[in-house]
Order: structure tokens, then sequence, then C-alpha cells
């Protein structure tokens, strides 16, 4: 093999942004300590004491280039959970947020990356024996800060300062009411212990092992297949699986544990609750191999007894929230039910390693306050872990909302996660607590890489606000609350759909879980590139504060550049293709080496030399020299160097193409023969270096048609999730307005039915007084004196009414008698004066004579000629006409009163009487 050049510190960005680390875990089980691992530790050089460099040996195929890494430094599998606390600079990271000697302080960032099972949550969290790192800062940040912490219970009012300062927009709650809304206490027998984040060995039913003798204690030395013979007997047995109160304690007789309830309700509730999916439908070939398979679907449980079931099998409330997963077990909570959120309390955490000798100083002049909050990024979207999920109006699920991680009015300069909930701590236990509480929400699920894989990726955020202290004696104000947060990230695992065996939702998580790491590694990459970050959701919330914003230097508000820390997690016999991609990601230099492959034409050419050696014949040209094929360059089909797009595709890379130097001699030209076989043997020496170029090639396509399927999925997925969330907000506009649209109607539909009652209600009134105007009349009297007066006073207006109406029906009548009259002839009046004369002359009579004149009409009047006499006799006829009208105007009315038809108006308008009067009056005419 051609000697690698070296990776040195030089090659190294100075820019680097993240400390890079990488932790390779201890073997699984005997069958994986006893495969050859596909990483190797190499030895340090003599000037510094740890290791920082690894090989990557691809495990079949030797042709494969060979990959050497380097790291801020590497611990082999015997590292503890304390030498990566120390070696990693965690105590310098929360010494920095602490800001003893003043200031703000600086953020520090803690994460884990890694393909799927190699170990981050339990570098990140521990298990259930073995504190992880997050616990670990937690115990030094309060042991640290010792006296100086507020205590929110006893002055409540600090609460809402805190409040007022936090510039996310957040919802502060203090621990002790946060953690009664979460946890319930637990019956007088039961006694949950701390978590297990991480899933411990499973054993056999009936395997008399102790939950706590089960867990595997930290080692130091060499791991082997006695080590993973150890490791394989360490079983942690339960006999009921779900962890959410209320549950009584289960007991598991003859199971090992020394308390079950301890085994089953102490482990990390979401974590410990999944199930691979062929697991969970009874069957399917674990891909842990046969003695997982064994453990996992109990198989050895006799026969007519209900196996035991697992201790990660779905709880009601996980099969609820992961309803994609478990709906085609058709065993989902259905969408009335509420997931009981209540958990037990877990009465004791894990104490190991100790860290009590360790204490960073802190700010004697502050007074500190330590906010824990957490979130997780899910298919690209923002979830808070700490607020329970709404139920959904429309579709009745419980779900939880996004968040959006943004600059906010109190935040200009910085973009935060805006809403969050987020609980004031006074102590670790407290804080420990609201971990725990935390990690029950966050998404698992059971794949066949992991059986606890994490589906998201989780943010655990220490934020360590700080003031003056008394400065509200000094300035007459209370001094501003400022600080930094500490982050811790457990980064979701990358994994291939082949090994992991997914499929539906899980497979387009892990499209989206591949997609955001592939980002991720980008940023890695170009760690000084700020313009790459915003790709998605995790680098943005990695990286954005990275980078002090132009805002940031406006304002003033310049913040210490966040330290951060990346720990890499790599299991050596795990899955070689996703192992190497990480590490190419992350790694901060890395160095590529073609190896030499004898090839067919090496092979033929060296067994010819010898043979020619072996019988050199006289006159023949010289033996052909060894081959010295200083590379074996790789093929191109066209010409120059082949170059795989993956390769190529990382900056980091530092890549042998140096040129073949092919010191091979032509073979004599009178050996025909020999230069037969030579140039067969190039021949197929050519093709086959084509058909490895072409394989790697396939392999390269394969894997990206891989990631595109899979990013199709989570597209899909999330388009769906996008058509419900569009559909749920247009429901819940479409309600509202028709809420609008109906309170409109009943306050018209209102309006309308008090008119209608008014106008009836006049009616009836008016029927009502008409009644009594008949009743009275009917009766001729009444027996009080108002009523008879109302009574009287109706009747008088009905009369004056009738009267009115009687008078201009008479106008009308006497207005067409007098047309008539005007249109009559000389010749057709006379008859009719004749006939009415002497009613005419009676008429005339009646009035009084002219002043001046006698009683007797005097003889002039008579001689005053035709004209005078005719107009006489004229308005006499008139006078005669009315009087007939007048008969039998009042003949009909008796006609239709006895007939009925008439009106009673009619009968009561005209009495005689009236009639009578009226009769006297000349003006009616
Ligand atoms: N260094 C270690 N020592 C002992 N056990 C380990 C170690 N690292 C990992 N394990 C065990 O391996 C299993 C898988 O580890 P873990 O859950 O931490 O993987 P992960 O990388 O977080 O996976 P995922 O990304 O799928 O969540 C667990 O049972 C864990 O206890």
């Amino acid at each position: 093999m051609e000697k690698a050049s070296a990776l040195s510190a030089s090659t190294q960005k100075a820019t680097n942004l993240f400390q890079v680390y990488l932790r390779l875990r201890p073997p699984q089980n005997e069958a994986a300590a006893s495969s050859e691992p596909f990483l190797a530790v190499e030895e340090p050089d003599d000037d510094i004491t740890t290791p920082r460099h690894i090989t990557l040996n691809p495990p079949n195929d030797r042709r494969r280039a060979i990959e050497k890494f380097a790291f801020t430094q590497v611990f082999e599998e015997d590292a503890t959970q304390l030498d990566i606390f120390h070696c990693t600079g965690v105590a310098n990271l929360v010494k920095g947020v602490l800001a003893p000697c003043g200031g703000d302080g600086t953020d520090a960032l803690l994460a884990t990356l890694g393909v799927t099972g190699s170990g981050k949550s339990h570098t990140i969290l521990g298990s259930k024996s073995q504190r992880g790192l997050t616990q670990l800062a937690l115990d030094v940040i309060f042991r640290s800060i010792g006296q100086n912490v507020v205590d929110c219970d006893a002055q409540p009012v600090l609460e809402h300062s805190i409040a007022a300062s936090d510039p996310s927009e957040a919802a502060i709650f203090q621990a002790s009411t946060f953690l009664d809304t979460v946890y319930a206490d637990p019956p007088p027998s039961f006694r949950a212990s701390s978590r297990a984040p991480t899933p411990m060995h499973v054993g056999l039913p009936g395997t008399p092992t102790s939950c706590l003798q089960g867990h595997r204690q930290e080692h130091r030395g060499p791991s082997g297949p006695g080590l993973a013979l150890q490791r394989s007997m360490n079983v942690r047995i339960v006999s009921r699986e779900d962890s959410v109160a209320p549950s009584t304690p289960p007991s598991a007789p003859g199971l090992g544990c020394r308390s079950p309830s301890k085994c089953k309700a102490s482990s990390r509730g979401r974590r410990g609750n999944a199930l691979p999916r062929s697991i969970a439908r009874g069957g399917g070939q674990s891909p842990s191999g046969p003695y997982h398979q064994q453990v996992r679907t109990g198989h050895r449980v006799p026969q007519g007894q209900q196996p035991v079931k697992h201790f990660m099998a779905p709880t009601a409330s996980i099969r609820f929230k992961t309803g994609t997963k478990t709906a085609s077990q058709g065993d989902s909570i259905g969408p009335g039910q509420t997931p009981s959120r209540r958990l037990h309390r877990p009465s004791a955490f894990p104490q190991q390693p100790d860290v009590s000798a360790l204490s960073m100083s802190c700010d004697p002049s502050a007074e500190y306050a330590v906010l824990v909050s957490m979130y997780e990024v899910y298919n690209d979207r923002i979830f808070d872990l700490l607020t329970p999920a709404v139920k959904s109006a429309t579709t009745k699920e419980y779900r939880r909302r996004p968040l959006l991680f943004k600059s906010t009015e109190a935040s200009p300069d910085r973009k935060v996660v805006a809403g969050l909930r987020k609980v004031i701590c006074g102590t670790l236990h407290q804080a420990l607590m609201v971990l725990e509480a935390g990690l029950h929400e966050r998404r698992v699920t059971g794949t066949g890489s992991n059986s606890v894989s994490s589906r998201s990726h989780g943010f655990f955020c220490v934020e360590v606000k700080k003031r003056t202290k008394g400065g509200s004696r000094r300035h007459g104000a209370e001094a501003p609350w400022s600080g930094s947060a500490l982050t811790v990230v457990d980064l979701a695992g990358s994994e291939r759909a082949r090994d992991a065996k997914t499929a539906g939702a899980t497979l387009a998580e892990a499209g989206k879980i591949n997609e955001s790491l592939m980002y991720l590694g980008q940023c890695l990459q170009m760690q000084s590139d700020a313009a790459s970050k915003d790709k998605c959701k995790l680098t943005e919330l990695l990286f954005s504060n990275c980078y002090p914003s132009p805002a940031a230097y406006a304002s003033g508000r310049y913040r210490n550049p966040q330290k951060a820390v990346m720990i890499v997690t790599a299991d050596p016999h795990g899955d070689f293709n996703a192992t190497s991609q990480i590490l190419r990601y992350s790694a901060l230099a890395r160095e590529v080496t073609v190896p030499r492959v004898p090839s067919i034409t090496q092979t033929i050419l060296a067994a010819a030399a010898a043979a020619a050696l072996q019988a050199p014949q006289p006159g023949s040209s010289p033996p052909l020299a060894s081959p010295t094929f200083s590379s074996s360059r790789p093929f191109s089909p066209a010409s120059g160097p082949v170059r795989s797009p993956q390769l190529l595709s990382s900056p980091n890379i530092m890549r042998n193409t140096s040129p073949p130097t092919i010191s091979s001699s032509p073979p004599g030209s009178g050996d025909m023969h020999r230069s037969t076989m030579e140039a067969a043997a190039l021949e197929i020496a050519r093709l086959s270096e084509e058909v490895d170029y072409l394989r790697r090639a396939a392999d390269a396509e394969r894997a990206a048609r891989e990631e595109a399927e899979a990013h199709l999925l989570s597209m899909e997925d999330r388009m769906v999730e996008l058509e419900q969330a569009i559909r749920e907000d247009c429901t819940n506009e479409f309600e509202r307005r028709l809420e609008i649209e109906m309170a409109r109607w009943r306050a018209t539909m209102q309006v309308e039915m008090e008119r209608g009652e008014e106008h009836w209600g006049r009616k009836i009134e008016v029927f009502e007084r008409s009644m009594d105007v008949r009743q009275q009349q009917a009766g001729g009297g009444c027996g009080s004196d108002d009523g008879c007066w109302s009574g009287d006073e109706d009747k008088e207006n009905v009369l004056v009414e009738d009267v009115n109406q009687e008078n201009e029906r008479l106008r009308r009548e006497n207005e067409a008698l007098r047309r008539e009259v005007a249109g009559m002839s000389p010749a057709k009046r006379m008859p009719l004066q004749e006939r009415g004369s002497d009613v005419g002359m009676a008429l005339r009579s009646k009035q009084p004579p002219p002043p001046g004149e006698t009683g007797s009409p005097r003889p002039a009047r008579k001689t005053r000629g035709a004209a005078a006499g005719a107009a006489a006799g004229e308005e006499d006829s008139l006078l005669m006409r009315m009087e007939k009208l007048r008969v039998s105007d009042a003949q009909a009315s008796a006609r239709g009163t006895a007939a009925g038809g008439a009106s009673p108006k009619k009968v009561r308008k005209l009495p005689a009487k009236r009639w009578n009067a009226v009769d006297n009056d000349d003006d009616l005419f």
C-alpha cells in the first residue's frame, strides 16, 4: 500500500466552530465482538498522549480506498462517561456559561452525532446506572452556583422579573408547579428509580439477574469475547412496559429484579416503549441476530404461557402519539381518548460517575436562576417537549404546535425558539425531573438497527441567568437579568433503510433525519461559511448563533461566540457505509489512500517473469523486470483519473491521485507468445478495473437513489401533514364564520320576532277594544265610570269616522249628479222638473225668504223669464232625486242587514237619527 501522507494538526481548519471528538462504542454482543472491526485507532505520535487519528478499513472489498480521519481526540471502547466528560472539556463549557469573572458569559453547545445505535444517547443522557454528560453538567452547574441560586418558591416575584427579561416569549413556570402537573405521587409500594434512556440488554424470562446487577459497569479493560459474553448476560426483564401513570407497580416474581417496578417504570418512558415493527407484530427476523430475536420475541416461553412483555413495547400513550406506525398494528388509541400524562416520580437518579470533587467558581456578586427547556426537531419542525399536546377540534387527535426559530422584539440580533415553556429549577433534582419529563415526550421508535431509536433531534437547554445581587438597593431599581445557555443536543442517528428495515412513516422519518444530517455535515465541512447554515431547521438551530449578526454589531450587543463540542459516536462493528459517511462529515481532516491491488496483469507478468527466470533461453531477451506499480491508478473509461463523486464531494479530502509509474519493460520482440499474453493480460486488467469503476458508480447511484427516495417519502409525509393542517385551519375558519353568521341570524330573528309580537299585540289590542265596544253596544251601558268614558269615546270616534266617510260618499254622489244635470238637454229636463216640482217647491218653501221679501212669492219673480223658472225647476228635481237616492240607499242597507251580507259598520254608520240631522244641513249641498 502506498504510504499515506501524515495528517497533522495543521490540516485542521483554524476557524473550526466545533471541537470534534470520536467515541467508539464497545461491541453489542458476542457475535459483534468476534467480528473484525473496520475502525482502527492509530497510535498517538510521541509528542501527544491521546490518539487523534483513526483508520477506516473497508471490511470485505480490499480494493476500496482506505481512509484516515483526524479528530480532536479519539476515545476507544473502554472510555468511561467520566473520561468523556473530562476530556471533552464539558467543565470548561459550564465555566463559560457561569461567567465567574462577570459579564454575560459564553453560550455552549454539546452535541452527539453518529449512526443509529452507536451510543449517542448513552453518551449524552446516560443509562440506568450511569449518568450522561447532561446530568454531569447539571450537577456541576448547581454545585458551582451553590447558595447563589435564587429561590422562586420563597420569592414568587422573581418569576415575573425573570419572565419579563426573557426575550423568547416563553411561558415560565416554577419547577414545583410544573412538576406537580406532570408527575403523580407513586403509590407507597412503588419505588421508581432513575430513568434508563438507553435500553439495557434484555435477557430471557426467568434469568435470575438483578436490575442493578444487570447494568454493565463502566470498564477500562479491552473489549473482547469475554466481556461481550458478560454483557450478554446482563439482562433487564420487565413484566410490563407502561411507565405512564396511573398504573400499579407490576409484580414480576421470579424475574430476578430486585424491584420489578423499578425496572418497569424507571426506564425512560418513551425510549423504553417502542418496539420494532416486526417484533410488535409478533414475528420477523430481528436484525440483531438470533440472540436478540429470541429475547425479544420470547421464543423460549413455554407454550400456553403469555410471553413476558418487552419493556420497550409501546405504551398506550406512545401508540397514540406514533399513530402512523401503530395504526397498522390495529391497536392505536381512538381519537376520543386522552392519553394519561401523569408520570411516576422517579425516586432516585444514578449517582455515578461522581463529580462532587469538581466545582467551578461562580460570580459571587451575582444571584443565579437556572431555566430548563426542552424541544425536539422532528421532520424539520420544532416542538416543545414540556408543553402538552392539545386536542385538535377537527381530528380529535392530540397534536403539538410547531414553534418558530426567529428573532423577536426583545431579541432582534439573534434568533430564539419562540414560545417555549421554561422551568425555573432551584435544585439539581428538579432539573433532572424536568429532563425526565421532557424525554418522556421525545419521539422514539423501534427500528431494525436500534430498538429504541431517537426519531427526532433532541435539544435540552440550561439557561443560566444572573444579575447583580442587591441591585435594587444600590440603584433603586432591579438589576437586569442576563446570562448564557448550555444546549445539549442528542441528534437522531443516520441509518440505511435496508439495515433499519424501516417502512412507511418511519422510513420517511429516516429520510428526513438523513437529509438534515447531510446538511449538518455540509455545514461542519464548511464551518466558516455562514451562508450554508439555513439549509434546514437543525443547521439553523446549531449554527445561527455561532456568527454574530450585523444587527448585533449595530446594536452593540455583541456576545461571545458560542463554544461547541461535537462527540461523534461510532460502532467499529456496525454499519460500515453509514459510519464512513458520518466520519467524512464530521472529521476535522481526512486522507484517502488508494490501495495497491495486485491486478491480473501483474499476476500474469509476475508469473511469466518467474518462468523466464527459471528457464532462460539463449538469445532471448533479458527477463522481465519485476513490475513496480507504485499505485493502482483508478481506471477511467475516457481518460484521466477516476473520481468517485462521493469522494469528490468532500472538501476535506486529501486524495492520492499520483499517476502510476509502470516501470515494466516491454516484452521481448522475438517472443510473440509472451507479447500476446501480455496484451491479453493488459486488456483483462483494463476490463477488470472498468468493472470496478462501474461497480463503484453503481453503488454511488444506488445510495443517491435511496437518499432521494427517502427524501421523497419524507416530503410526501410533510405534504400530508401540511394538508391536514390546512384543512384544520380551513375548518376552524369556516366554523368561526359560521358561528358569526349564526349569531347575526339569531339577532335578526330576534328583532323580527319582537316586531311581529308587537304588531300582533297591537292588532289584538285593537280587536279587543272593538270587542269591548261591541259588547258595550250590545249591553247598552257599563259598570264603571271609566269604562263608560272610554267606551263612549270609542263609539264617538267610530261614529265621527263613519259620518266623515258618509259625507265623502255623498259629496261624490252630489258631484256626479251635478255633472249629470249639467249634461242634460232642456227637453229632457222638463219632465224631471215637472215630476219634481212639488217636491222642489216644498224644499224651497223651507228656505227663508230673501231679506225684504214677504212670505209669499212676489209676482215679479214669476215674470223674470223662463231661465229663472227652469233653474228653479232643475233644483227641485235634483232635490227630489237626492231624496229618492236616500230612500233607495236606506232600503239597500236594510236589505243588506236582513241578508247578513252588509258589514256591521254600515248598519252602525247610518242611523236614521244622524241621517235626518244631516238632512237639514244646507252645507251638505
Ligand atoms: N459506550 C457504551 N457502553 C455501553 N453501552 C453502550 C455504549 N454506547 C451505546 N451503548 C448501548 O447501545 C445501545 C444503543 O445506544 P443508544 O441508544 O445510545 O444509541 P443512539 O446512537 O442514541 O441510537 P439512535 O440514534 O437510534 O437513538 C444502548 O443499549 C446503549 O446502552
